[in-house]
């Protein structure tokens, strides 16, 4: 039997078609959402993601700002053009596009962006909101995952959850989600210090591997009919590989591949999260 694939793509696609909706409504009141990207330096893959970005809110109707610098950018200067977006009213969300280069501290950097316009979910005011359970924008990767699993009709309350990688982006976020009263999981946070890997992954009904190695997940180690999302992405002279083996999709109840699975989603999540924070100071103007 091979599993039910989670169709990001089209997932994707009925999402914008809602935020379509949402911008014509907001326009209407003369509210028009902006999303900004830093991007530094020339990173290939990062340029994609950040050009691919700016095609979905052109789609949307959101309008976007770019700021593209080079890789040998200063910390002060890259935290100047920071404080610009802060204080640019066109711009009412944004994101630092990671990874940053190494002489960048990218804490410091993440925790100047305004907690207000922080579209990636990433400001520790707003992590901490998540883990307070109060209304944040939600980190992109994280909330597709179980935006993903939802429109499946994938049972989350009182599943076990395996997460593999603790990543800022991905997996601490991710277990937070999880463990919410709305999606009531019980989660296991896996990592390079965790003893068995395949026995954590083996009991799992949902697993989520962003460890960002090839092939890590086999077989083997997943129990038949489990849900299985692929996050890791490692790129070789052959192409894309994901965490997750090709062969689980024989075992696994549902998969979401590398391409098409949960990357779209990260995307669309990131146009949420700005038509939302706009909704919201929409509602805050009209009070
Ligand atoms: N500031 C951020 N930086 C990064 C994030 C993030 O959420 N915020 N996540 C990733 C990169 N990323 C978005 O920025 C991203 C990664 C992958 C995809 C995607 O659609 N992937 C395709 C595969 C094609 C490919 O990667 O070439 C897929 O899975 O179908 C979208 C966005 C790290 N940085």
């Amino acid at each position: 039997m091979s599993a039910t694939i989670l169709d990001g793509k089209a997932t994707r696609d009925a999402i914008y078609a809602d935020l379509r909706e949402r911008v014509a409504a907001l326009a209407d009141q003369g509210v028009v959402p902006g999303l900004g990207t830093v991007l530094v330096g020339d990173d290939p893959g990062s340029r994609a993601y950040v050009k691919g970005k700016h095609s979905d809110c052109a789609k949307v109707g959101i309008t976007s700002i770019r700021r593209d610098l080079p890789a040998d950018i200063s910390e002060a200067d890259l935290l100047a053009v920071i404080d610009e977006l802060n204080e640019n009213p066109e711009c009412t969300g944004y994101i630092v596009q990671l990874p940053l280069p190494g002489h960048i501290n990218t804490g410091r950097v993440l925790e100047r962006v305004a907690p207000d316009k922080d579209a990636d979910g990433l400001h520790p005011t707003n992590l901490g909101r998540l883990v307070l359970g109060e209304p944040a924008p939600l980190p992109c990767t994280p909330r597709g995952i179980v935006e993903l699993l939802r429109r499946f009709d994938v049972p989350i309350a009182g599943a076990n959850v395996t997460v593999v990688g603790r990543g800022v982006t991905v997996g601490r976020p991710l277990g937070l989600l999880f463990t919410r009263r709305e999606e009531n999981a019980t989660v296991t946070l896996c990592h390079t210090g965790t003893t068995d890997l395949a026995a954590e992954v083996r009991r799992a009904d949902i697993v989520v591997a962003a460890a960002g190695k090839a092939g890590l997940i086999t077989p083997d180690m997943v129990k038949p009919g489990a849900a299985v999302l692929d996050v890791g992405i490692t790129r070789t002279e052959q192409g894309l590989s994901g965490d997750v083996h090709p062969e689980v999709r024989e075992v696994a109840g549902f998969l979401a591949p590398i391409p098409g699975g949960v990357g779209p989603m990260t995307r669309a999540m990131l146009l949420t999260n700005v038509v939302e924070a706009a909704e919201r100071a929409q509602a805050a103007l009209a009070e």
